[in-house]
């Protein structure tokens, strides 16, 4: 299975590669472009904008002569420019403290994003890897915090509750046509930064930023939203300068309300655009799943995206240990945080186990699993348990091996089960301490693997110089937030891996638009992380990589795009996209749907514009 993974892999590396324009869609002589304006209005308009490098024949025909210096630059002297400007910020920022110099290249970043989007996404896709930590973790989270000072122009829509009853037509107020691909969030959990209201909405403009470099998604096709629905931030309540309502947030059917009506309203103008749901905190990112999931085309990444890297990484941890996939049914696995994306992993970790061959003897009562909230240990003995939470309750008392009391510590937690894995996703940074992690060294695993997944960095329940000086050189490391990997002397390193829903959102969005699916099914969800879990090859596992660099994610996303668009074919859930109907998505074979997912991206070019007015 893995060998043909890793061919299929090589076969899309071929076909895709960042630096060159996928075939199709990003074809390098692209199609005009008609544009509803002219003069100055071009000029402010980033989708169309070309600054320095609009041509004198189109200078001409857009009314920009005299609007210009004369000078015509060419895409890539546009592209040195900006990267040596770049380049020099991070030169004179040298020594600055860390949010200081943060901020300065999110700052630059986001005045090219304002003035020049073909130009910005060419720059991003480019240098994925280097500007992913600015525009997403650690540094959006930076920039959330600080939303109502940095902010000066406003991206993506607002729907407050104060909006009630006007969703309907404030919807036709986006000025695109078409939308494909919807980030919301209602602030109320901002990574492990809490709730941040109204200045969460970096989270969406960051994940579809994500959407456009990795999923190609056209980035004039991508909205992001905020629900204003209050705060409960009493720092931000009093924040003169803060942006949102200054309001409790709304509980209860009131708060629902806001959401149907926003649900309505997207459905209404684009009936066909995938939402996703996004840092909404626990109960309402449950709610709000069970209530839209089989009506409209949505998920949400927190409880689905991050389960399916996590089980992906369960999985590498199981290989790593040089044995076969089905002994993930005793792999021992210490879950610390019992939130949504805590119980999104345990869920899918589960129905993964209940698949497995030879599970059956135990079905459901099969427990591999300790979870922990911020009360300890979690035990049938613990009154007033969410449902969700319930069905990993550990038993206790004399029959329970080991025998551990309700709300046990992390640490004598780990003393006694010796797992084989110990996943962080509490938002505490720092709780695998030393006394944790040298008890982790005692694990019954010969890699014993340490999933520090909590965003941004600060939130890190470690780090990997201490995950490998106190567990130990052989031990596996995967973060939420980019770590340098780190040198272990001998020429030896220990890898840091990026262990965040990044490498499947983007796949899964990509892959229910082009099915044209009307719901997002488990099975299309399954496919994502099963494909994610076969990229990497028994080589990079040994050497303890468990997911791919992050400047491959163009590659990645194409293959879970194209896993995803099968499964929803197979689940008899797709309805085609454009022009291509089901029919014909079910002809493709495997490396057809990737070639074709793969050419539906996006790449940006310039293309010639011609003006209708
Ligand atoms: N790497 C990734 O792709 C993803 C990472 N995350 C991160 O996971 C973290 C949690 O997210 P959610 O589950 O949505 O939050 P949540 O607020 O729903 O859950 C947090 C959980 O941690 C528990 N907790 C708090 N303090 C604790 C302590 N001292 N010891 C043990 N448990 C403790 C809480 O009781 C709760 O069960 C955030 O930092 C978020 O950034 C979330 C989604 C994806
Ligand atoms: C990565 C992500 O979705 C989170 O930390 O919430
Ligand atoms: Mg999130």
């Amino acid at each position: 299975m893995w060998r043909s993974a890793a061919r299929r892999t090589a076969q899309i590396r071929r076909l895709l590669s960042s630096s060159a324009p996928p075939a199709g869609a990003g074809a390098a002589v692209p199609g005009p472009c008609i544009v509803h304006k002219r003069g100055n209005d071009i000029l402010h308009d980033p989708w169309y904008n070309k600054d320095t490098a609009f041509p004198m024949t189109e200078r001409d025909r857009l009314g920009l002569r005299g609007l210009l210096p004369p000078r015509v630059m060419s895409f890539e002297q546009q592209y040195e420019r900006f990267i040596n400007s770049y380049r020099s910020l991070e030169h004179n920022t040298r020594g600055e403290p860390d949010s200081i110099v943060a901020l300065a290249k999110w700052r630059i970043l986001n005045r090219l994003h304002d003035r020049n989007e073909t130009l910005y996404y060419r720059v991003l896709i480019d240098n994925i890897k280097d500007f992913a930590p600015i525009i997403y973790t650690p540094t959006v989270g930076l920039v959330c915090e600080n939303y109502s000072g940095l902010f000066r122009r406003p991206r993506g829509m607002y729907f407050s509750a104060k909006d009630k009853g006007e969703m309907m037509s404030m919807i036709y107020n986006w000025p695109a046509d078409k939308v494909d691909m919807i980030v919301v969030t209602d602030g109320s959990r901002i990574l492990g930064l809490g709730d941040l209201g109204v200045q969460g909405i970096g989270i969406p403009i960051g994940k579809l930023d994500v959407y456009v470099a990795a999923a190609g998604i056209n980035p004039q096709k991508v909205l992001p939203i905020m629900l204003d629905v209050g705060t409960n931030n009493e720092k931000l309540l009093e924040d003169k300068l803060y942006l949102g309502l200054r309001q409790p947030r709304l509980e209860g059917e009131e708060y629902l309300a806001v959401v149907d009506e926003f649900m309505e309203a997207v459905h209404a103008r684009w009936p066909k655009a995938v939402v996703q749901f996004e840092d909404f905190q626990m109960k309402w990112a449950f709610e709000t799943l069970q209530r839209y999931r089989n009506r409209f085309c949505m998920f949400n990444d927190d409880v689905q995206g991050t389960a399916g890297v996590a089980l992906a990484g369960l999985l590498g941890a199981v290989r790593a240990q040089g044995r076969p996939l089905q002994d993930f049914t005793n792999q021992k696995i210490v879950v610390v945080g019992a939130g949504s994306a805590g119980i999104g992993v345990l869920s899918m970790a589960k129905q993964a186990m209940l698949r497995m061959p030879g599970i059956h003897r135990t079905g459901e009562g099969h427990n591999q699993f300790w979870v922990l909230d911020k009360d300890g240990l979690i035990t049938k003995a613990r009154k007033g348990l969410d449902p969700a939470v319930a069905r990993f309750a550990r038993g206790y008392g004399p029959d329970e091996i080991p025998d551990l009391p309700e709300g046990a510590s992390l640490v004598e937690v780990v003393k006694k089960v010796k797992p084989h894995v110990l996943l962080g996703l509490s938002g505490v940074g720092g709780i695998f301490n030393e006394e944790v992690l040298k008890a982790m060294k005692e694990s019954d695993s010969p890699r014993p693997a340490v999933f520090a997944m909590s965003n941004p960095t600060t939130k890190a329940e470690c780090t990997p110089e201490d995950v490998f000086k106190l567990v130990g050189e052989n031990a596996i490391f995967a973060s939420g937030s980019p770590f340098g990997n780190v040198s272990l002397g001998n020429g030896k390193t220990g890898f840091a891996n990026q262990a965040n829903n990044m490498y499947l959102f983007p796949g899964i969005g990509l892959g229910a638009l082009l099915s044209g699916a009307r719901h997002i099914s488990d099975g299309m969800l399954q496919a994502a992380a099963e494909c994610l879990a076969s990229y990497i090859t028994d080589n990079e596992i040994r050497k303890g990589i468990l997911f791919p660099e992050v400047s491959s994610i163009r590659h990645i996303t194409a293959r879970v795009g194209a896993a995803v668009v099968r499964a929803a074919v197979a689940e008899d859930l797709a309805e085609g996209c454009c022009d291509v109907g089901p029919r014909e998505l079910g002809s493709m074979s495997e490396s057809e749907t990737v070639d074709y997912v793969a050419r539906k991206m996006w790449y940006p070019i310039y293309s010639p514009l011609v003006s209708d007015k």
